[in-house]
């Protein structure tokens, strides 16, 4: 028999029906909501008096509109009736939501991971880009469009283009202090924003699985910023240990015998890709992105660069807008940019993982003088953890302001974004213009290096704090 990938055994386990041009009609197993890309579909669904074909595969959360402050006070018009929509549809439609009062409220993609509904093997879409996140767990997890959240509802099926796959091999081993958002982060700035387009993106190699799973979510979350159509690891003992007793998986008996299905999924020996791109860790410095794409990014002891130096015209008139709008000089340090907003949150980098690590660097320390800085946990149940660890007291003693879940500063799309002209480090996945509020300019980098930039007021080497700390201890 043919050797197959991991995604190759998904996409056949799910075709309905194929079609001669490349397109498949797919089964999905699991359909995610969330309040701003579903109020129309509900709509068309009422509209043609359709009602929802599988409610039990489908579940709703709130996210991008939550004021994260005080989630029942919402003032903006459209965010209070997007809200309201959802909890209308959920309830007419009969689809589980999780609500404001939820214990399991949070970020749409913390949330399916964490509740055991993202499965190994599962086809897994929501109306939001970044449910590649999903993949982490060996599932085909991809965003779709509101016309697409429609046609899942009421057929849960969808139509789909047979991708090309696309392996991501990570070799070496990484340094302390270098994480999974360093090592995207890297991969974009190497390859480019579209060296994922029109691909599935297979990540594998040592590098990848001694990951927690965390960490891999971190890195299927933002491989759509690379152009991927989706991104996956293969299904191994950490994916397992990390689902065990988790409320929505089997139970018992029947999870050993889901185990070893999910571990059989994994891309056979000998099985072939489209492409093969090979990332070195073991040289990756932390990351910080300059610019106003995720592949504009440099190592924290880099300088921005000049854009006369850059190869293409196309490259250089990117990067002189890019250091226009973020007020950037060519050939300046990265550990000169001063910051004044710090975001440690989304479903990039808000899961209990990344409050550890931010949390170890401030631990003892202070907010510098100027700096506003935030702490949004990615979901109820993280802020809890959180909190039984004791971590929203390093946190708040520092001078960090800690949240209720929700998108936040991620996108300003609810009363926490950045004013005009002001820079933010960010743990977010996305730096366009404009992203956390009209002329706020974001710099991508991981939880520990924005805690670290927190402390000292300008982008540093989280490296060193940790040095200090370890020689403090000893
Ligand atoms: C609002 C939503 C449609 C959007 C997305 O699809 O990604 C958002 O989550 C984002 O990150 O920009
Ligand atoms: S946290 Fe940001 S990237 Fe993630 S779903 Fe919300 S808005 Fe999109």
């Amino acid at each position: 028999m043919k050797p197959k990938t991991l995604f190759e055994k998904i996409w056949e386990a799910h075709t309905v029906v194929e079609q001669a041009d490349d397109l498949a009609l797919l089964y999905i197993d699991l359909h995610l909501v969330h309040e701003v890309t579903s109020p129309q579909a509900f709509e068309g669904l009422r509209l043609a008096n359709r009602t929802v074909r599988r409610p039990d595969l489908t579940y709703a959360t709130m996210d991008h509109n939550v004021p994260t402050d005080n989630p029942f006070d919402v003032k903006d018009e459209i965010a209070g009736k997007q809200i309201a929509t959802l909890e209308a549809n959920c309830k007419e439609f009969g689809i589980e939501l999780a609500d404001l009062r939820s214990p399991s409220q949070g970020i749409v993609h913390v949330i399916g991971p964490e509740l055991g509904l993202t499965q190994p093997g599962k086809t897994i879409v929501c109306g939001d880009s970044h449910t590649s996140t999903h993949g982490a767990f060996g599932a085909l997890a991809f965003g779709i469009g509101t016309s697409e959240v429609e046609h899942v509802l009421a057929t849960q099926c969808l139509w789909q283009k047979n991708p090309k796959t696309c392996e991501v091999r990570l070799v070496g081993k990484r340094a302390p202090g270098v994480t999974a958002k360093d090592v995207i982060l890297g991969v974009i700035s190497q390859y480019g924003v579209d060296f994922g387009a029109g691909h599935v993106v297979e990540f594998t190699g040592e590098a990848v699985h001694e990951m927690s799973m965390e960490a891999r979510m971190t890195m299927c979350n933002m491989v759509i910023e690379g152009g991927a159509r989706a991104g996956m690891v293969a299904p191994d003992d950490v994916t397992i240990e990390y689902l065990r007793g988790r409320p929505r998986v089997p139970q018992g008996e029947a999870f050993e015998a889901a185990a070893k299905a999910w571990k059989a999924l994994a891309s056979d020996e000998g099985a072939s890709y489209d492409k093969v791109l090979t990332f070195d860790v073991s040289t990756l410095a932390p990351q910080v992105t300059w610019g106003n794409n995720p592949g504009m990014g440099a190592s924290v002891n880099g300088t921005v660069p000049n854009p006369d130096d850059l190869p293409t015209e196309a490259e250089r008139r990117a990067a002189r807008q890019a250091l226009a709008y973020m007020g950037l000089e060519p050939g300046m340090k990265i550990t000169d940019i001063p910051v004044q907003h710090v975001f440690i949150g989304s479903c990039t980098n808000s899961r209990i993982e990344d409050l550890r690590a931010a949390a170890e660097v401030v631990r003892g320390r202070k907010v510098a003088q100027g700096v506003r800085a935030l702490v949004v946990p990615g979901s109820k149940q993280v802020k809890e953890q959180a909190e039984r660890e004791g971590l929203h007291e390093v946190f708040k003693a520092a001078g960090f302001e800690w949240r209720e879940p929700g998108c936040s500063m991620c996108l300003a799309m609810n009363p926490d974004f950045v004013p005009p002209g002001e820079r933010c480090a960010s743990t977010s996945n996305r730096n366009f213009e404009g992203r956390q509020g009209r002329g706020a300019r974001t710099h991508l980098v991981s939880p520990a290096m924005a805690a670290a930039a927190a402390i000292a007021g300008r982008f540093v080497d989280v490296r060193e704090l940790m040095n200090e700390a370890a020689a403090a201890t000893v």
